[in-house]
């Protein structure tokens, strides 16, 4: 029996809890911290999962999930240093920080995986790329790859690229939200009420998820048999490109990605 901590039960930590229990993974294999007693309380009336101190959880936890955001992170591995076991895996979900700061914080050989997940994951439909650390092996990487396998997809990268992975899959989910909310806006514009415009977009979005993930096609076809000559789509696909929907979204994914290079700096100044 593995058991699990995931330090910090907020959005991404309560998505894991709920998507590993989904999974199958018993409650009793699973433990949560987070720092507010009521929030605690209401977790595990939830999902049935005990709700620990820190330190407790690290000398109970084979493996530490730290899911606090990037700004809180210094006085949580404060909180950790003293009591992590030795040979524990510590999993950072945390965007921007780089295996070597937890390294550098935590007892010397802790074996250190970084993840990029995302929210899907509170439908077993997570992308989450994971990268080793100095003292993870192929047996941490394997657990990681095992325990977020039930909770999705999972690939493995060079750490180098998981600030660019968090730009585009780990703040993805948004832009794709941002998007529907944005069309089904353009129903109403056109006199749609907001729950048929809301349908019919969720269900376009659903559908062309699904032919991007099992058509093996690339986007570019698809678009294509969409786009009629002279027809409607066509009409619209000139005003994305006159209004620069293109380069927004390269802009867009290229400040996110910095953003994450800047959270992690901010600590390897600090
Ligand atoms: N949301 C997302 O889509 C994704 C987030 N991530 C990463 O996951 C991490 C968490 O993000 P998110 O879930 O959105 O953030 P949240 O703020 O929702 O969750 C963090 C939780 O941790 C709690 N917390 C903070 N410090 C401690 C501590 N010392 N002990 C116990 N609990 C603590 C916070 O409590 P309080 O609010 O009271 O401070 C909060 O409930 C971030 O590092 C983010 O970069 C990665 C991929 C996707
Ligand atoms: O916005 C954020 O910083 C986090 C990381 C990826 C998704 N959400």
């Amino acid at each position: 029996m593995t058991t699990i901590a995931v330090l910090g039960a907020g959005k991404i930590g309560e998505a894991l809890l709920s998507g590993l229990l989904d999974g199958g993974r018993p409650a009793g294999d699973l433990l949560f911290t987070e720092k507010h007693a009521k929030r605690s309380a209401e977790l595990t009336g939830r999902y049935g999962v005990e709700g620990v101190s820190v330190g407790e959880a690290a000398k109970r936890a084979d493996v530490l999930v730290v899911a606090v955001k990037p700004q809180d992170i210094e006085p949580l591995l404060d909180q950790l240093v003293g009591d992590l076991a030795p040979g524990t895996l510590v999993v950072s979900l945390c965007a921007g920080l780089p295996t070597a700061l937890f390294e550098r914080r935590l007892p010397a050989g802790t074996p250190v995986v970084r993840v990029m997940p995302n929210t899907p994951m509170l439908v077993g439909e997570a992308m989450s790329a994971i990268s080793a650390g100095r003292h993870a092996g192929e047996e941490h990487l394997d657990l990681v790859e095992e325990l977020l396998g039930t909770v999705g997809k999972v690939v493995r990268v060079p750490e180098s690229q998981q600030d660019a992975v968090t730009a585009l899959s780990g703040s993805g989910p948004a832009y794709f939200f941002y998007l529907v909310e944005a069309m089904i806006d353009a129903g109403i514009l056109l006199g749609i009420p907001r729950e048929l415009a809301g349908s019919l977009i969720i269900q376009s979005a659903v559908g062309a998820a699904t032919m991007l993930a099992e058509g093996g096609q690339h986007p570019v076809i698809l678009r294509e048999a969409v786009t009629s000559p002279a027809g409607t789509t066509i009409m619209a696909i000139r005003e994305l490109e006159k209004h620069g929907v293109r380069a927004a979204l390269l802009a867009a994914i290229e400040a996110a990605r910095d953003r994450s290079v800047e959270l992690g700096n901010a600590h390897e100044k600090g």
